[in-house]
């Protein structure tokens, strides 16, 4: 852990959801709660409260293959993800007519529930990246890319003296497409 962090990237694999391990106190636990768990530890941290956090949701391809068959509903802390999917289209990876897969609204849906514990534990807001598929060089990279953004836009922030708006390209603004 080193204190002159300026974003910290905190990265989850999609495909964990319905994944199991043994956790610290020997018992078997979902793996999306075990990240759940570490993420809150460290944004609660004291050396990390004025620092930027990034959120990289990797293994996107695994997830989509996955979806189709395994609903996200099965880690608990997902209960309540109903989506309302095309009918034409319900498991599609394409997206030929500009609808969400299935497997955008889970990643969207993730995302905001991240957003919304890291804002409810800090009051500040989580930055999540697009989705990545980490065996895909340049996926990775537009993920470092928007780490970089990140940094650059807390940069101008202190030096405008102004709060930026919040450009995390997966914001919690249209939240309304999911129940809490
Ligand atoms: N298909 C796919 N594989 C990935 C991706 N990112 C990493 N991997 C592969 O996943 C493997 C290692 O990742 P993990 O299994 O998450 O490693 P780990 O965290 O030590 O393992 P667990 O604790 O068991 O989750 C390697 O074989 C990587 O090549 C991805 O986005 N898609």
């Amino acid at each position: 852990m080193f204190e002159d962090v300026r974003v910290v990237v905190f990265c989850v694999s999609l495909g964990d959801y319905d994944q199991y391990s043994v956790d610290g106190n020997n018992v078997l636990t979902n793996k999306m709660i075990q990240s759940k768990r570490l993420f809150e530890s460290i944004v609660t941290h004291p050396t990390f409260d004025q620092t930027d956090f990034l959120l990289v949701l990797n293994k996107f391809d695994l997830f989509e293959k996955k979806i189709a068959d395994i609903p996200l509903t099965q880690c608990e802390w997902f209960s309540d993800f109903h989506p309302i999917v095309s009918k034409n289209q319900p498991n599609s990876r394409s997206n030929k007519n500009n609808e969400s897969t299935l497997a955008q609204l889970g990643f969207y849906y993730i995302a905001v529930k991240f957003k919304r514990l890291f804002s409810s534990l800090t009051g500040r807001n989580l930055y999540v990246g697009p989705p990545v598929k980490g065996l895909d060089h340049n996926s990775v990279k537009d993920a470092l890319k928007y780490a970089r953004e990140v940094v650059k836009w807390d940069e101008e922030k202190h030096s405008f003296g102004f709060e930026l708006n919040d450009y995390s390209m997966y914001s919690a603004d249209a939240t309304s497409t999911f129940s809490n």
